[in-house]
């Protein structure tokens, strides 16, 4: 893989987003955040026996003066927790962890979000260094800082805003992240084509081979520019208030299926796949694109592998229950990120629940 890029993330807490291969080796840039003596190392006991030691390692040869404890949550979706979230901070709580210090998260989404979101809440906010160690987590859950953790009643639904102190992107990592991992990260990267960027669908499409072959060249060009939309966007809105729940395009079909599954069937790459195309079916059915557009994304995710279609045996019913507690649904009703065609989302308010269920219905 080519040198090192940074991408900045501007704003009231601005950070940098640095992508290349083998920063999880280097302890200056890793150490440069740390403002205190304290660090809580926070994996997955995928990510830990692979990555955890030598990170510590080269946090300690920067600063042998730190302690640097490190906390292991099982990997998966089902540990983002509240239990896991109470054991990460009890974690801070036996390090002694003083309000300089840093929680460094290591790991896929669900460290990302987790070690996030209880650096947001240890004395009312520490700094957050994210290590994310999968696609999906370097291209779209390290940036921006959604830190959360799920419940049984709906994905997400216990979070802060929290934006991490620096992203480091160890593109090196992916190297052995497993084939399902890399194809659902590559699923939040199709997302930015299909909300804005059209050319950069049709760029990754061109590369689905390369992309899946782990091509050096392919996938940094696809995590820096993943990564520089969504810094665009997050400048811009840090808040969701407006723009930035088009990163949601997907989402709400997409969580309302990975909560029917209790978090242990499709992951959240994958649910986001079927999502974004049933947003794209919504949209046709509601006069705003046409099933073509709906035809075309559905064949670029299906050259990727992913899934596009909704698993068998999940309730129509039971989905749109789940729907109704999207955070982006208000009082008057459902909100979905829809399109006017590809590149071009926009949220819709007031959908008809009609025509949520005819849609999951294939109707
Ligand atoms: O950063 C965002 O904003 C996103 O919506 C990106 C999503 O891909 C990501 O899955 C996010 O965590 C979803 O957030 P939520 O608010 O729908 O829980
Ligand atoms: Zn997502």
């Amino acid at each position: 893989m080519s040198a090192r890029q940074r991408i900045d993330v501007g704003g009231a807490a601005p950070y940098a987003i640095h992508i290349g291969p083998g920063l999880l080796a280097d302890g200056e840039a890793l150490a440069a955040p740390l403002r205190g003596r304290q660090a809580l190392l926070v994996s997955d006991s995928h990510v830990a026996p692979l990555h955890a030691d030598a990170v510590r390692g080269a946090l300690l040869a920067a600063r042998p003066d730190a302690r640097i404890d490190t906390f292991v949550l099982p990997a998966g979706e089902a540990a983002k927790t509240l239990a896991g979230f109470g054991d990460a901070i009890a974690a801070l709580a036996a390090l002694g962890a003083t309000r300089d210090a840093c929680v460094y998260a290591l790991g896929g989404g669900v460290v990302g979000d987790l070690a996030g979101f209880a650096a947001a809440c240890w004395m009312r906010g520490i700094d957050c260094v994210q290590l994310p160690t999968s696609l999906l987590a370097m291209v779209d859950s390290s940036v921006g800082g959604k830190t959360a953790v799920d419940l049984p009643l709906g994905k997400n639904l216990v979070g802060a805003f929290h934006p991490p102190r620096a992203v480091f992107a160890d593109t090196a990592v992916l190297r052995s992240l497993p084939d399902r991992e890399l194809r659902a990260g590559l699923a939040e990267v199709l997302k930015y084509g299909a909300i804005a960027d059209a050319g950069f669908l049709d760029w990754l499409s061109g590369r689905a081979g390369a992309l899946l072959e782990r091509e050096d060249a392919a996938l940094a060009g696809a995590i820096a520019r993943s990564c520089a939309h969504k810094a665009a966007i997050v400048e811009r809105d840090p808040f969701e208030h407006g723009e930035r729940a088009l990163l949601n395009f997907g989402h709400t079909f997409g969580h309302a299926i990975e909560t029917a599954q209790a978090y242990d069937g499709l992951n959240h790459g994958e649910a986001v796949a079927v999502g974004m195309v049933l947003a794209a079916r919504l949209s046709a059915r509601l006069g705003h694109a046409s099933e073509a557009d709906a035809d075309r994304l559905q064949a670029v995710l299906e050259r990727f592998g992913l899934p596009v279609a909704l698993p068998a045996g999940l309730d129509p019913d039971a989905l749109l229950a789940h729907m109704r507690l999207d955070k982006k649904a208000q009082a008057s009703g459902l909100r979905f990120v829809l399109w006017d065609g590809i590149g071009r989302a926009r949220v819709v308010a007031g959908v008809p629940a009609d025509a949520v269920l005819a849609v999951l219905r294939g109707a």
